[in-house]
Parts: C-alpha cells; structure tokens; sequence
C-alpha cells in the first residue's frame, strides 16, 4: 500500500505545455506525458501554469479593455446591474468591499457571469440557483460578446484540461467531459483590485482576497501584470506564501476542494490569497469549471489512486466529516458553499432554490 507522502512544500509554481491536450493531432503518448507533469502538480501543490493553451490572445486582449473599460465608470453606473438584479442567478456587479473571504470584506469589485442561459433552460425554468442570462453592462457594449467569446474558449480548454487529469489518474481521457463534467457548471468573474495602502484600518494587511481554497474542480485564471497572488506551501509545519507572478500567454491552473475530495486528497486544493503591492489596479479574470448542478459526485476510483491511502492531512482540509462516503449532487454541495460568500445573497439564493 503506498500513501501518498505528506505535502513537501513546493518553491515555485510549475509551468505545463499542454499544447498535446489541445491539439487533435497529437498522440496519447504526446497528452500522456502532459497529463504526468499535471498530475505531478496536482499532488504536489495544486497549482500549475499553462501555456501552449491555444486560446486567441486577440480575445484575451479584447476582453481585459472592455472590463477595464467597465471598472473605469462612475459606480452609480455600475451598480444599474448591481447582483441584487440578478437575482438567484448569481450575476452581476459587486463594489468594492462587497464580497467577503474568510468572513472578512476584500478589497476588490468584480462582475459575476456564467453560461448564459435563456428562460426556456430547463435548469432555469425549474428556478435552479446559480442559472439564467448573464446581466450585461450597457457600456462598454464590447463586454458582452467577448465574455460569451471568452466562456466558449475557455469552456473548450476546460475540458482538454480535464482530458489531461483524467489520463493523470489512469482513467479514460473523456472520464469527465462524458461524465460528471459534460454539462458543466461554469461561473466566471472578472475582478478589479484596486491601489491602496498595504494595511486595512484594523492593522490587518488589506486583502484583495483573503486566503481561501477554490470550491470546485479546476479554476483558470488569466491575471495582468500587477502581480500579487501568493500560494500557500506547507512542510513540516512550516508555512511559506509562494508567489504566482504573472507570466505573459499563462493561465494560473488550481485545483479546488471537490476533486481534492473525490481523490480523497492526493490532489491538492491549496489556500491562496491575493494582496495587490502594485500601486494601480489589478485585473483578474478566475473561471471555474465545475461538474453539473445534477451531477452525482462520489470519491473517483482511479487506477492512479487504487493503492493509495487517503492523505494524511486530508481530514484537515475537509470540512465535513463523511469524506470517504460523500455522495450527492453538485449543486448541493455548491449551495452549502456560497452563501458564506456573500451573506446578503444566501437568503435570495436559498429562498429561491
Ligand atoms: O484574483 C486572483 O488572482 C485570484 C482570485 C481567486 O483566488 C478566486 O477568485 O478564487
Ligand atoms: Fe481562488
């Protein structure tokens, strides 16, 4: 029986290639060694960089302008699609202090979209949380084509990604995209950190967000040149924030706490934190591809896992206790997550669904 070592710590992020995964004339041997280096990753500190991603920087750049372009309003004009609009949807502008990590507000605003969906889907029909149409700024008008651009691309790399996990753990490259994650659940955000002194009225350092772990399966997130988010490593007991400094053509890639669970713990869903030094804005752009609202989700059983134990200091990160017997929808999961987020929206989000 091997078990899985106890976290060694890590020095920096790694970067991944993963030109294999996207292109569909490369050869297994080609996405399996990418899947190794992913895998790698994933049990060593839940993070890693990828380049050779394939998607269009044209729409990249597209998108950071608009959402700058947004930001840069007065914020009476921003908050005509404030979140209270949208509703059990889930969409829509916080201001800055609106949004609170570890029960503390952040020092950040941000717009909330996801898979747009009319009111015809049936998730949105049955008032599902979390589904329905996205709510759009009227200016910039640019900003709603390249975010439905931007969720489709991403959205594509998502599941070439998941391929790539999938074939980590010794299962069939579409395990996910044919499974748990064909119908998946996308929330995506673009954040703005604003400049401001390193310390917050109560002495405490002025997050941008607060060290928190990521809810679901894989995050992606595209960060401008202001830098500034930190990884937690942990060996031996001792703590070290790792810097993530941005790197141009990079998404930053994590793993969150569902697929930390439904590997009992062998691939990490590390803390991280944001504090923006940079002394001007900051821009990030988090996409989060989630199983589906229905999906059943239960602990993987992975060739790649099969000898293994469940990791040592799994039970610490876990917040509920039934871990190896965990099974249930996603959406029930996710529910019992967010309204710790945002306090005001969990009695609309809860009254709804
Ligand atoms: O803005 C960032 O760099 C990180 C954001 C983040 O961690 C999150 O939204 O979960
Ligand atoms: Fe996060």
């Amino acid at each position: 029986m091997n078990s899985p070592p106890p976290s060694r710590g890590f020095e920096q992020v790694p970067v991944i290639d993963v030109r294999a995964l996207v292109d569909s004339s490369s050869t297994l041997a080609e996405r399996q060694a990418v899947a190794e280096q992913m895998g790698a990753a994933c049990r060593q500190s839940g993070f890693f960089y990828v380049v050779g991603h394939g998607v269009d920087e044209a729409l990249q750049r597209r998108l950071e302008t608009a959402s700058r372009r947004f930001f840069a309003l007065p914020v009476e004009e921003k908050l005509a699609i404030r979140m209270a609009r949208g509703g059990a949807a889930w969409r829509g502008y916080f201001p800055v202090g609106g949004e609170l990590t570890s029960g503390r507000p952040d020092r950040k605003e941000g717009l909330y979209f996801g898979t747009e969906l009319g009111p015809e889907h049936p998730l949105v029909r049955a008032g599902t949380p979390l589904h329905g149409p996205n709510l759009f700024p009227q200016e910039p008008s640019s900003l709603r084509e390249a975010v439905l651009d931007y969720l489709a691309a991403l959205t594509r790399l998502g599941h070439s990604l998941m391929g790539g996990i999938a074939l980590s753990l010794g299962l069939e490259e579409d395990h996910f995209s044919a499974g748990s994650m064909a119908d998946p659940l996308v929330l995506f955000r673009i954040f703005n950190y604003p400049p401001g002194p390193d310390t917050a009225e109560d002495g405490q350092p002025a997050w941008g967000v607060g060290e928190h772990t990521d809810y679901g399966v894989l995050t992606l997130l595209e960060q401008d040149e202001a830098g500034g988010l930190q990884v937690k490593s942990r060996a031996d007991g001792e703590v070290r924030w790792i810097d993530a400094p941005p790197i141009p053509g990079s998404f930053v890639c994590n793993i969150g706490d569902m697929l930390d669970r439904m590997t009992r713990g062998v691939y990490r869903s590390t803390p991280h934190r944001v504090l923006n030094r940079s002394g001007r804005d900051r821009l990030s752009l988090p996409f989060f591809f989630d199983p589906g609202w229905n999906a059943e989700i239960r602990p993987l059983e992975a060739p790649a896992l099969r000898d293994t134990t469940t990791a040592e200091d799994a039970h610490q990160r876990w917040d509920q206790r039934s871990v190896h017997t965990f099974q249930g929808t996603y959406g029930d999961y996710l529910l019992g997550k967010v309204g710790k987020v945002f306090p005001e929206l969990r009695s609309e989000v809860l009254s709804n669904g």
